[in-house]
């Protein structure tokens, strides 16, 4: 079977690989996948119908790069330079890809958080091509007959979310498809998945907001989400509908609201290999950066006492990293667990308080509170932090500003070096800037951050601020998990994907809590390695050629797979 239904990537003679398109003319300038714009070759021209279509000058692909990077530069608004951005991506992938890669530090913000939160809020104002795949209540008893009309064959990563809880800006409706081609795009720019082997997917169960409902614009189906059986009878059937169409694929669940999250993770993860991004590489990310900030103030992860501010997908995952890291230190499960403390909107978690049931196995014991001091029913978060003498802070409430000055003084009241992560995305949503935690503990916490944030200048020193955020997680989880052809992604993954993350931050940034983010293109293959590695352990990876492989043939058998954004020569198919 092709790649594709309109080409197909063979070897020649030499075993160099080139395109063989089914479709030739005008139709070959306007396919992403396919077209080279003006840099299709004259002898490509000539045998693909092009001549006198393109202007006579060939561009090389780094003449193509210098036009459009000019063009971009003089766009003032975020906004505007996504928009543009993700019109390339519509016309001329490679270059798009080309283009990213060369200038990933100042273009993730621009295609990924925090812009891409205005996107998901402007989806039906901004919409020019279709992307993805769109299973919604129209179509969902004919998902099968939809999806066959994918022209894509080979497809290995699929992003799925039913946005009910976008970043920390909640129910988006159909916008929530901006998310999934965003986390895609990372996926090919810095996890080597070649574009044609991805499928973002919006499942468009509808949505509870009224301006959405009410906006004559608004592209999604117009009535409150499905809920209940219903519900998940329809991601049954868009799920069943996957393996049957992909059965070698996988599927990131994101930005699925708390309940569901769980409910979803739970039910499929060993029906088809999935993970839930925001629960899963949330939890690795912030167990990364935590264990970071222990090796830099010469303390053990064991030692410490966290508070994690917000019981949601992020937080509980976040938890539940935080817990195992300390089991790996020779902490039992209880000790652990008395060192994780997890406050919903509600205040802390207490055993015998009312509560959702993914919440429960992180409620403190009630007797912890014995001798504490707190005003209302629960206690809050500055209330939490000075009973139980916390050291680590982490934010992943989308509570914007809920990280206040007296909060991170008394972080500062219980050790000299403080960890405070406000995880929350976009901007707006961070429990606080970095720039004003830095000056309230004065200058002595640890921090990083959900969304980018510039480095901070404080008493003649720079201080940069770590992104803590699941892109330094989910392309290299998802790309090992493929490439291992692993059934199912374990636990033991997701763990092995954060100490992967820790050991390569301590072995080549060792000054800092995450590699900057113009690296993700040497940490995603590096935590793909691992994560392939830890499934052959587990005997969950299928894939005949990486058994027994050691860990430097794995990496090679990563790097070798890495997809590269260049134009491949093309050859007209043979007329048969
Ligand atoms: N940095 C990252 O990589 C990353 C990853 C995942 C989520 N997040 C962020 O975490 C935030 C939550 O996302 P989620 O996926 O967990 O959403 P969710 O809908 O699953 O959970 C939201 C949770 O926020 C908490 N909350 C709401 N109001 C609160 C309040 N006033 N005080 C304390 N807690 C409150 C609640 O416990 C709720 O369960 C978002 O802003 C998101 O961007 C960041
Ligand atoms: O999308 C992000 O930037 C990270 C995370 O998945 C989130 O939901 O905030
Ligand atoms: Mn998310």
């Amino acid at each position: 079977m092709p790649v594709s239904r309109y080409y197909d990537v063979k070897r020649d003679e030499k075993g160099e690989r080139y395109l063989e398109p089914y479709v030739t003319g005008f139709l070959l300038l306007r396919l992403p996948l396919l077209n080279k714009g003006t840099a299709f070759t004259e002898e490509e021209r000539r045998a693909l119908g092009l001549e006198g279509l393109l202007p006579p000058h060939v561009n090389t692909l780094e003449e193509q790069k210098e036009r459009v990077y000019r063009r971009y530069r003089l766009i003032a608004s975020p906004l505007e330079k996504h928009i543009y951005l993700r019109h390339l991506q519509d016309r001329n992938e490679v270059l798009f890809y080309a283009l990213l890669v060369d200038h990933l530090e100042e273009m993730l913000p621009i295609l990924y958080t925090p812009t891409v939160g205005e996107a998901v809020r402007e989806f039906s104002h901004i919409y020019r091509y279709p992307r993805g795949f769109t299973a919604s209540t129209r179509n969902i008893d004919r998902v099968e007959e939809a999806l066959a009309n994918v022209p894509l064959e080979e497809v290995r990563l699929i992003v799925a979310t039913d946005s009910s809880a976008i970043l920390g800006i909640g129910d988006q409706g159909y916008g929530g498809m901006a998310i999934a081609i965003g986390k895609l795009t990372l996926y090919t720019a810095v996890g080597g998945v070649g574009p044609d082997k991805t499928l973002p997917v919006e499942l468009d169960v509808g949505t509870d907001r009224e301006d959405l409902l009410n906006d004559p614009l608004y592209l999604g189906v117009r009535h409150k989400r499905l809920r209940g059986e219903a519900y998940y009878q329809f991601l049954d059937r868009f799920v069943e509908a996957v393996r049957k169409r992909y059965p070698k694929a996988l599927i990131q669940w994101e930005d699925f609201a708390k309940e569901a999250a769980f409910a979803v993770l739970e039910r499929y993860r060993k029906v088809v290999p999935s993970f839930n991004d925001d629960i899963q590489g949330t939890g690795a990310v912030a167990l990364a950066g935590v264990l970071s900030a222990c090796r830099l103030k010469g303390e053990r992860l064991s030692e410490q006492v966290v508070v994690v501010y917000g019981a949601g997908a992020g937080g509980i995952g976040v938890a539940w990293a935080l817990v195992e890291g300390m089991k790996r230190e020779g902490l039992s499960e209880e000790e652990a667990k008395a060192r994780v403390l997890v406050l919903d909107s509600r205040g802390l978690l207490v055993e015998g308080r009312n509560m959702e049931a993914y919440k429960r196995p992180f409620a403190q014991r009630r007797e912890r509170l014995r001798d504490w001091r707190f005003s209302g029913e629960y206690p809050n978060l500055l209330e939490t932090i000075q009973n139980a003498r916390a050291t680590v802070l982490l934010g992943l409430s989308g509570q914007g500003g809920s990280f206040t000055e007296p909060v991170a003084r008394a972080m500062l009241e219980n050790t000299p070096r403080p960890v405070i992560f406000p995880l929350s995305n976009p901007t707006s949503a961070s429990e606080a800037l970095p720039d004003d935690l830095i000056y309230w503990t004065e200058g002595r916490a640890l921090v990083a951050a959900g969304s980018p944030f510039p480095p901070v200048g404080y008493k003649g020193r720079t201080i940069p601020v770590g992104q803590g955020n699941n892109a330094f997680i989910f392309p290299g989880l998802g790309l090992g998990a493929v490439l291992a052809r692993a059934r199912e992604v374990t636990d033991g993954m997701v763990l092995e994907a954060a100490y992967a993350l820790y050991d390569l931050t301590q072995e080549r940034f060792p000054d800092l809590l995450y590699p900057p983010v113009r690296h993700l293109r040497e940490v995603s293959p590096y935590v793909a390695a691992r994560v392939m590695k830890k499934a052959l352990e587990e005997g969950v990876a299928e894939e005949e050629r990486i058994q027994g492989l050691s860990f430097p043939e794995l990496y090679a058998f990563v790097r070798s797979r890495f997809w590269e954004p260049r134009y491949l020569p093309y050859r007209p198919a043979p007329v048969i």
